[in-house]
Order: structure tokens, then sequence, then C-alpha cells
């Protein structure tokens, strides 16, 4: 999918919205342990119930690697359920010397057909590129992240003068395109957004820390949102663990649609 379609998904929905799919056993109703493939069963539900308002999601890596063979097979099926037309984000954060990038990206991009992959920079340009040798896949690159522990490194000064994100978003810029490349950018640095926004005016941010990390998605639009959008807003907890009951995926639902409706609203807003 590249951008043009990804607008067109956002312009159908009225909705930037990404779905987390952190699904932790010890988080999900009770009354789904008892079934073969619980983590499965839960994902169908919560994307049955939200695949009208979404327009992504967001499997963080983590949480079915802890699972070990069992996770793998869970994971791919959820990927498989997915709707086609709907943006997939393996949130794996990957990035190593370029051969062993060269294997993590066939890990998600073949063997698994995620649309894209969280990728750290730490590691340089030769990192990342063979994840972006992959044709209608996208490198979603960690810039400014939404954890307090952000300011160690991203906020330092470098040698020029500039905050360590600047120095990565700019370094970064002809790595890949507006169609191959997008930033982690925290919603809980709402103040930093619009300087994000000035350097990278054209790409897709991904923005996790709305709901449970307690970011503004309203600042996120007013200094994030371009002509295109640009923005995909992630909630995981506060969308899926919105109730612990048998009424899960309609609770989730309904903070989906919370969610939805403030997006419709900020796009007739700012996004021209
Ligand atoms: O800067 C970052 C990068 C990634 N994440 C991930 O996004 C979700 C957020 O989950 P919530 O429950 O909505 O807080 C989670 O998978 C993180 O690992 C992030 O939070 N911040």
């Amino acid at each position: 999918m590249n951008k043009a379609a990804l607008f067109e998904q956002i312009q159908k929905k009225q909705s930037f919205l990404c779905v987390g799919l952190d699904t932790d056993l010890s988080k999900i109703p009770s009354h789904l342990l008892v079934l073969d493939d619980p983590i499965f069963e839960f994902n169908k539900q919560i994307i049955d119930a939200t695949a009208d308002l979404a327009v992504a999601y967001k499997p963080n890596i983590a949480f079915y690697e802890a699972l070990g063979a069992k996770g793998w097979e869970s994971l791919k099926k959820t990927l498989d359920y997915i709707p086609q037309e709907i943006f997939t984000i393996a949130d794996a954060k990957r990035g190593d010397i370029g051969n062993t990038s060269g294997l993590y990206a066939k890990a998600f991009f073949e063997q698994m057909d995620f649309d894209s992959i969280t990728v750290a920079p730490y590691m340089g340009v030769d990192s990342v590129k063979p994840f972006l040798a992959f044709e209608d896949k996208w490198v979603i690159l960690l810039a400014l992240t939404s954890n307090e522990g952000s300011a160690d490194f991203q906020l330092i000064e470098s040698k020029y003068g500039k905050p360590l994100f600047q120095e990565v978003l700019e370094k970064s810029l002809d790595w890949g395109n507006t169609d191959n490349m997008m930033y982690v950018v925290g919603a809980t640095r709402g103040e930093k957004i619009g300087e994000v926004r000035a350097i990278v005016p054209d790409h897709f941010f991904l923005v996790p820390g709305v709901g449970a990390q307690g970011g503004s998605l309203e600042e996120v639009a007013k200094y994030g949102m371009n002509a295109s959008c640009g923005l995909l807003v992630n909630s995981s907890r506060g969308i899926i663990y919105a109730s612990k009951g048998q009424d899960f995926a309609s609770a989730a639902r309904q903070e989906a649609q919370k969610l939805q409706e403030e997006m419709k609203d900020l796009l007739t807003r700012y996004c021209h």
C-alpha cells in the first residue's frame, strides 16, 4: 500500500486510527482461556468489532514472541485475518548489521506479509536499507518515542547543536521516500510534534501514546497533521482492554468509536 492508498482509506473511514494488538494472556477475559488459541480468538473478535473504524492494526511482536512457537502461530493467524485494505504494522523495533537486518525483513515481509515494520535507527543507514529493499513495504523509523527515557538520548544535543532526534530525521530523509518511510513520534511529546513536522513535512507519522499513556489527540492533530493527514494514531490498552468481561469486543468498539469520531472532526479542521 502506498501513501495515496493509505490516505484514501483515511478519507473513506474518516479515521486515522491504528488499533494496537498488544494481546496479553494475563489481561484477556478469562472465558477465552479455555480455547485452543485464546490470543487469536481475542484478536479476531477485536478486529471484527473495530475493522470499520481502523485504518491500521499494530501487533506488538513482544506479546507474541514471549509465548514461543504458539505465539508466532497466533500472530500469523491474526495477520492473515486482518482485512486486505487495512495497513499492518509489525511493531518489532528491529535493526542490525546489514545481512541480519535483511533476514529480519524476510521474516516480517515474506514469512509474514506485514506492510511495515518499526526499525531502530541507532545502527545507521546500513541497518535500515535492507528493509527498504522490499517493494511496497514500509520502514517506520523510531524518531521521538513516547516513553520518559526518550530524553536520555533522543533529546540530547549533538555536536551540531541539535537534538539527536533531529539528526535522525535529517540524516534519514534520503534513505527512503514518503511511500516507504514513516517515523514514530510519541503523542506524549505534543509540544515537539510541530518541530518534527517542520523537518519532515510530507511523511506519515506513527503516533503511539494516546489512551493509556495520556497523550493528547487534539495536540497531535494540531501540530502533526498535513494535507494527506500524515498520521496513524495508535491506541492499544485503551481500546483492547476496555472491558475484561464477555462484552470486551463491544467495549473495545465503543472506545475505538470515540477516537474515530474525534478524528473525523480533526480531519475537517486540520487536514488541508
Ligand atoms: O514510542 C513508542 C513506540 C512504540 N510504542 C508502542 O505502542 C504501543 C502503545 O500502547 P498503549 O497501550 O496504547 O500505551 C505499545 O505497543 C508500545 O510498545 C510506544 O508506546 N511508544
